[in-house]
């Protein structure tokens, strides 16, 4: 049973409390102090006081709630609660407010608090913030005004921790404590339960905060329960008032028994109730209170011998089902991911060290997190893969239906699926043939077997399979793994939805990684578990994210993974993502537990090789990807763009048509990229334009004057001005003007280019415009070198020994002045254009050239012919003149730049002369290699 035993008084300032606020030990009060002269001078005399005090001394009050006519100054009670009323509380009155309170008006029993504060800044709205420290008695009232002073009495509780009859009743204090918790939890699920909705967190803390109290702390869980609970003033002002520790809990433990059953009841009448139509989520609620209700009760009865805070060992009553439902769900759900063993049994030890955790403690929620993790990951599902006989024929349909052209790409597909297939199918024998070495023969199987041997006449013998045999085999399997493939090409030309298309073919999941802009190598392996907000890496969310084990990953733009900083290297953790012999150990910061991706089909993709680190590019095959030359381009948009963009903009086929040359136009003057996105842009720009002329038409009933053809007039309201001018033949032949061809650096388009050279007196001096690249400026100085080296052999000079450059100057240039070129392809060019300046002789404009020069008078392979080709023929040139090493390249030309144009091999430059003025060179010099 509590003791008091009295202390020495002291003196403080009062602050008189008007109804409903009273102020108990270890809560805080937010006391409104507007219109509060008493308060305002409590404050100025203190800080007058505390300007000299020291800076951190505590600022104490006491605060004192007014009488009312139902409780007398000294906390007896006048009349009845309830009375007055039929079945009703008898009104309680305060005659008096804190500013005209007298002396008689103040309550005997107050708490002293800390002043920690004053908040608000509106007027009306500041308040003093208050925190109870003890319980006094007012011994007397010295002051009244400017404002109250009294004279204080403070008492020392002593608990007597060996009265059982105590213990009971702080036992049950505790019971009802928690239970009225948990009814409020619970009731916040019934609709219109009118109950205040209380946070998982908060409840879980406060159920902390109950079952820590100790017996000696009876008193103050009281003072708690009573500042929480919903009770009335009077009977906060009775708690107030009782000094001992035994009969603050009988009355607390009053309130709230009243409190407990006006929830059940309320709870009942909202559940039960035919005014509101009863649904599954009340009744199941209702059950749950009813529930909840039995096995508090019951809980009471074992509680109240015991001295266990809750009655029952932790994690079974006390944690409350929740917890325990929630770990037996996440037991379920570790069970049914089927974690290999390392991780298992990482799993068993945390999910243990989970059940022995209060649900409080930071730590439970990153426990919790990271067996949900776990739990996630695909280990053992995977989907069927779509390897039977028609995968290949199936591969190549989808990939044809989705992509034009790309013929190489595709067969190289095709092949590394038909790998992948004869793998797999390895693989399998090799599984197969594992578990029938490592089969474990269980008694009936025994039975059944020798059963089945009588039967046969035979004898089973069963063998266990020795290490050796089995590593051998495992071995073997290991060795099959497939390359990654890393698709390298500008952007637009389909890598992406090439790969898709492959996910497609094989039936399995996809899922894109983005690595541009990577920089941190945690974003690839994960954080460690330790940090704040760990979670795992891209490789293995994206894993719980498609939630099998073999999908497909896109490794979209590697080229533009960070390189090594202060947060580690990204391309480094990639590295062992990507290797074939390492990536079924891969240890993802977070997981901490080695996941397997040998199963998952690693496709990257990149716009250029120069920025992926050599050993990340070694782990890879590289496909290459170019650009798309101009019929490609229309190709690709007759069959899939123009569909596509004609769905993607509410219009019908028959609503639209684009011909080929507005198409062409397109291609050609509104686009110069490598892959088709503007191209597709520009399309969907058009169909737009279409759609609202269709759709006007519709709503004024004008159908039948609609165009659906979209014409080259029309392209110039729709596009705006070209953007890209084409280069034509001339009409008319000039010494000096040769037709060269020029493949876009910006990919996939060629065009010709024009080489003019004119000649002035002057001292030798050779000028360059046209925003030559250092390449073509040399190859122009090789060209004049050669041709001032065979002058005279050319018929340039009179005698062997004179300097045709002598008394003239020449001025090399290429037009379309404003764009950069370089490479060295324009050489044969160039000579062609001297020899024709110099000799006076023109070169006829629909005959184009390229290939690059030697001093030796060799012409040597370039680039681009392709593209350059399908340029010249869009141009109108008829002839062109190539390298004889450029042969190959021929060979992939379309059929329409073929048969459109006349292709002529040349390997030195004489040849070169012999095909542009046969009359004069044919069979000179073939076999003059140099003389220099
Ligand atoms: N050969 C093709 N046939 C049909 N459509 C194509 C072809 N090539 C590209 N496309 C279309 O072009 C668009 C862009 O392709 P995609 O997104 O695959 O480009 P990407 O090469 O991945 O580009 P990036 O390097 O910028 O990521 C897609 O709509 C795709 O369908």
């Amino acid at each position: 049973m509590g003791k008091s035993s009295s202390k020495a008084t002291k003196v403080l300032p009062l602050i008189p409390l008007a109804p409903p606020l009273a102020v108990l030990p270890g809560t805080t009060l937010k006391i409104p102090i507007t219109n509060r002269p008493d308060v305002a001078a409590i404050l100025a005399k203190i800080y007058s006081i505390s300007a000299t005090a020291k800076p951190d001394a505590a600022i104490t009050v006491a605060c004192v709630p007014l009488c009312s006519n139902q409780l007398g100054r000294d906390g007896k009670l006048l009349i009845e609660e309830g009375a007055g009323k039929k079945g009703g509380k008898a009104k309680t009155v305060f005659e008096v407010d804190p500013v005209n309170a007298t002396k008689k008006d103040i309550f005997a029993y107050g708490c002293v608090a800390k002043v920690s504060g004053v908040t608000g800044r509106r007027q009306g709205e500041v308040s003093l913030i208050v925190e109870g420290l003890e319980r006094v008695q007012v011994v007397d009232v010295l002051q009244e005004r400017p404002y109250f002073e009294g004279e204080l009495k403070s008492v020392d509780e002593h608990i007597d921790v060996g009265n059982p009859e105590f213990a009971e009743q702080f036992n049950l204090l505790k019971q009802l404590s928690r239970e009225l918790l948990a009814l409020v939890r619970l009731s916040s699920m019934v609709p219109r339960a009118q109950m205040v909705s209380l946070s998982p967190i908060v409840a879980r803390r406060l159920e902390l905060y109950i079952a820590r109290k100790e017996l000696s702390e009876a008193g103050t869980l009281a003072d708690f329960m009573a500042n929480v609970v919903d009770c009335t003033h009077v009977e906060k002002l009775r708690v107030l008032a009782s000094f001992d520790a035994k009969d603050r809990v009988d009355r607390v433990v009053e309130i709230l028994k009243r409190q407990i059953n006006s929830v059940y009841e309320s709870t009942r009448i909202s559940v039960t109730s035919n005014s509101v139509p009863s649904d599954s989520m009340r009744d199941r609620v209702g059950e749950l209170i009813r529930r909840q209700q039995e096995q508090f009760r019951k809980g009471a009865i074992v509680g109240g011998n015991s001295m266990s805070p809750f009655g029952a060992p932790p994690g079974q009553n006390a944690q409350g089902e929740d917890e325990t439902n929630e770990l037996e769900e996440l037991k379920r759900k570790l069970q049914d991911a089927k974690l290999p063993p390392d991780a298992e049994k990482v799993a068993q030890r945390d999910l243990q060290r989970l059940q022995k955790m209060n649900p409080a403690q930071a730590e439970y929620s990153v426990i919790r997190n990271y067996l949900e993790t776990l739990a996630e990951i695909p280990w053992a599902k995977s989907t069927v893969d779509l390897l039977d006989g028609k995968t290949l024929t199936r591969a190549k349909k989808q990939l044809d239906d989705d992509h034009y052209g790309l013929d190489k790409i595709k067969k190289r597909l095709l092949e590394y699926l038909a790998v992948l297939k004869l793998k797999e199918q390895a693989n399998k024998d090799i599984d197969e043939q594992i578990k029938a070495l490592t089969k474990s023969t269980t008694p009936t199987e025994e039975k059944e077997e020798k059963e089945q041997a009588s039967q046969d006449d035979k004898q089973v013998i069963v063998r266990e399979p020795s290490e050796a045999e089995l590593r051998l085999l495992e071995k073997k399997r290991m060795v099959d793994k497939s390359p990654i493939l890393l698709l390298v090409g500008p952007p637009g030309t389909g890598k992406t939805s090439l790969a898709k298309s492959i996910a497609t073919a094989l039936g399995r999941k996809f899922h894109r990684i983005s690595l541009g802009g990577v920089r941190d190598e945690a974003e690839i392996r994960g954080h460690r578990r330790t940090y704040v907000a760990a979670m795992p890496g891209l490789i293995v969310n994206g894993l719980k994210k498609v939630g099998v084990n073999n999908p497909v990953f896109l490794l979209d733009e590697i080229d533009k993974l960070g390189m090594a900083n202060y947060n580690g290297d990204p391309s480094a953790a990639m590295l062992e993502v990507l290797d074939p012999e390492q990536n079924h150990t891969f240890t993802d910061h977070y997981l901490n537990v080695p996941v397997d991706l040998s199963k998952v089909l690693f496709i990257a993709t990149a716009n250029s090789l120069d920025t992926i680190p050599p050993p990340l590019l070694d782990r890879m095959e590289t496909i290459q990807l170019s650009g798309y030359t101009t019929l490609e381009k229309r190709h690709i948009a007759s069959r899939h763009l123009i569909p596509k963009q004609i769905t993607t903009n509410g219009l019908h086929p028959e609503n639209i048509s684009i011909p080929t040359e507005v198409l062409d136009k397109i291609i050609t003057s509104y686009t110069r990229e490598s892959g088709v996105r503007n191209l597709e842009r520009e399309i969907g720009s058009v169909c737009r334009f279409k759609a609202v002329e269709y759709a006007t038409a519709k709503d004024n009933s004008t159908l039948s004057q609609y165009n659906p053809t979209v014409t080259l007039s029309d392209l110039d309201a729709i596009l705006g001005i070209e953007k890209f001018t084409e280069e034509l033949t001339e009409q008319h032949s000039k010494p000096g003007v040769v037709t060269g061809l020029v493949a876009y650096s910006t990919g996939g388009q060629g065009s010709i280019l024009f080489i003019e050279i004119a000649d002035m007196p002057g001292t030798g001096r050779v000028q360059l415009t046209g925003k030559l690249g250092d390449v073509l400026k040399e190859s122009v100085e090789v060209a004049l070198t050669w041709v001032k080296a065979h002058a005279f052999e050319l018929g340039l000079t009179a005698s062997e020994d004179e300097d045709m450059m002598k008394n003239r100057s020449i001025h090399v240039h290429c037009p379309s002045g404003a764009i950069p070129k370089d490479g060295p392809s324009a050489g044969l060019a160039h000579t062609i254009a001297l020899v024709s300046l110099f000799s006076g002789k023109p070169v006829p404009p629909t005959l184009a050239m390229t290939g690059e020069v030697s001093l030796r008078g060799r012409v040597l392979p370039v680039g681009g012919i392709k593209e350059k080709l399908i340029g010249a023929l869009r141009a109108g040139v008829d002839r062109v003149l190539l390298p004889d090493g450029n042969k190959k390249d021929v060979r992939d030309l379309p059929e329409e730049v073929l048969a459109g144009l006349r292709i002529e091999f040349v390997s030195s430059i004489w040849e070169g002369l012999a095909k542009v003025w046969p009359e004069r060179w044919e069979g000179h010099g073939l076999h003059v290699e140099s003389r220099l």
